[in-house]
């Protein structure tokens, strides 16, 4: 499968609207805490956008949400696969994608048959808490080695000045999100990425 070698998560559609008209074709809806009927909005902004603009909307962890709206890609953790039904989100056609840390976790994954599989967090990140400490570019390579061409995306700590190193140890895909959205200026942020991915 061809996905974007760039993939920003954003907390909001208005961050959906700033990557559209850049060209960007791969997102991520990644919303927290937020009562349903704002994730419900939100996701139905963020994939009209989406499809204006021919790019692919990734919803994370509302699959129930996803379904009912009829977005194309689900991006679930460990603990989501605890509680979704994955038979009802194939049935919908839904893309997967599921995030790994450890190995029991990537043959876990594996056997769902997922559209891409995520490994993080490859560097140190701010944007939340984990029990991960980095990973490392070896671990890329060992990832895909294990995948084969199920695409990897690399996520955590990501920057612009990080991801030839990661696309040259196996990853496919990078994604980012706060070497965008905490930049001063995250459209030219966005620019270099899609210059450096291209
Ligand atoms: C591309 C990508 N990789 C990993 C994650 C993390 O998913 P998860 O482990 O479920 O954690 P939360 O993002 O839900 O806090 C992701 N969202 N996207
Ligand atoms: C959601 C998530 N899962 C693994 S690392 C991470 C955070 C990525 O954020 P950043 O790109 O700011 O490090
Ligand atoms: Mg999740």
């Amino acid at each position: 499968m061809n996905l974007p070698h760039f993939y920003p998560v954003f907390d909001s559609a208005a961050w959906v609207a700033r990557a559209m008209p850049l060209g960007v074709k791969l997102v991520q809806l990644r919303i927290k805490d937020a009562p349903e009927d704002v994730l419900r909005d939100e996701i139905t902004i963020a994939l009209d956008l989406c499809r204006q603009h021919g790019a692919q909307l990734v919803v994370n962890d509302h699959w129930q949400l996803a379904i009912e709206l009829g977005v194309d890609w689900l991006h679930l953790g460990q603990e989501d696969l605890d509680t979704a039904d994955i038979p009802a989100i194939r049935r919908a056609g839904m893309k997967l994608g599921l995030s790994t840390h450890d190995h029991a976790e990537l043959e876990r994954a594996l056997a769902l048959a997922p559209d891409y599989i995520a490994l993080g967090p490859v560097y140190p990140t701010i944007l939340k808490k984990m029990k991960w400490t980095e990973q490392g570019l070896d671990r890329l390579t060992e990832w895909k080695a294990r995948i084969g061409d199920i695409p990897l995306c690399a996520i955590g700590g990501m920057s612009v000045a990080r991801a030839p190193g990661a696309f040259a140890a196996g990853a496919d895909m990078v994604a980012a999100v706060t070497d965008i959205t905490l930049n001063a200026d995250p459209e030219a942020r966005m620019r270099e990425w899609l210059e450096v991915t291209a």
